[in-house]
């Protein structure tokens, strides 16, 4: 069996494969390494071989996450690492090392599945852009802070900006000017959010006109894909291009 990991910022995505790579037996996400181990331990008849995984952590989480599988399970660990092309994609970093691997890996899965070119965007802790033309050249992309930094950066660095997680979902329900607090703070935070998205749209249509691919992916990718109908919504989108960067065979 193959375990697949993507070390965010904030979740540990993870899920098993039979060791045909063709059926997901597993998967999850959690807030550590040690929550991982737990989820893992408790498939019934696991029996790890490999593991692949992607990390923008430090190289000192990251190495002792790696400890902990290989004393936990026996496996061989492979952790996919920066290049400056690969699968007929190139990075557009100008120090290619330093393009996040989720990033790198998102839209090589991108470009992989649209057979052309396509924008990928990332909802995690933080909110990321990434364009691909035709030829597979990267043309780069933005980054800005997710659902979770903007709402903290307020919760954090006001006085009176306080509400809990329950608060917080019921806010999202509608998108009317807020008459609470926590209303006017979360569908801010989202209209900001979707603003983000509609520009990226515009600047790709700016560029190709209408023959692109949007692909959606990441934790809070649920909080836009309403507003484009048109995206592919691929939760596991940095796992496509994880099995491209690390192929076990
Ligand atoms: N099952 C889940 N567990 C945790 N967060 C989730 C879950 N489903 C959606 N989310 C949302 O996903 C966001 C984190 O996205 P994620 O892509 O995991 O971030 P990162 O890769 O930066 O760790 C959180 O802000 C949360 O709102
Ligand atoms: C932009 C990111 C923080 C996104 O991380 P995430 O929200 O997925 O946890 C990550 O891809 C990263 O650390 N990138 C390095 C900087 C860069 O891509 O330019
Ligand atoms: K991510």
């Amino acid at each position: 069996m193959i375990l697949e990991l993507d070390c965010g910022n904030s979740f540990i995505k993870w899920r098993v494969l039979e060791s045909n790579a063709r059926v997901v037996l597993g998967g999850g996400v959690v807030d550590s390494d040690l929550a991982l181990l737990a989820e893992l331990k408790l498939l019934s008849g696991l029996a790890l071989k490999y593991c692949r995984l992607v990390s923008v952590r430090t190289p000192e989480e990251t190495g002792l996450l790696i400890s902990l599988l290989k004393e936990s399970f026996d496996v061989s660990v492979v952790s996919a690492s920066p290049a400056r092309e690969m699968a007929g994609v190139r990075n557009g970093y100008d120090e290619f090392e330093k393009l996040g691997l989720d990033r790198w890996l998102a839209l090589l899965g991108g470009f992989h599945l649209a057979g052309g070119a396509c924008l990928v965007l990332d909802f995690g802790t933080a909110v990321t852009a990434d364009f691909v033309a035709a030829d597979g050249w990267h043309l780069g992309g933005f980054i800005c802070p997710g659902m979770p930094l903007m709402r903290n950066q307020l919760r954090t660095h006001t006085r009176k900006i306080r509400y809990g997680d329950l608060a917080a979902e019921r806010a999202l329900e509608r998108l009317d000017p807020g008459r609470t607090t926590v209303e006017a703070v979360e569908r801010g935070c989202l209209l900001m959010l979707r603003g983000f998205v509609q520009t990226q749209l515009e600047l790709a249509r700016g560029h190709w006109g209408e023959g692109f691919t949007v692909f959606l992916t990441g934790g809070d990718a649920g909080l836009v894909s309403e507003m484009v109908p048109e995206a592919r919504v691929v939760p596991d989108l940095v796992f496509v291009g994880l099995a491209m960067a690390c192929p076990l065979a």
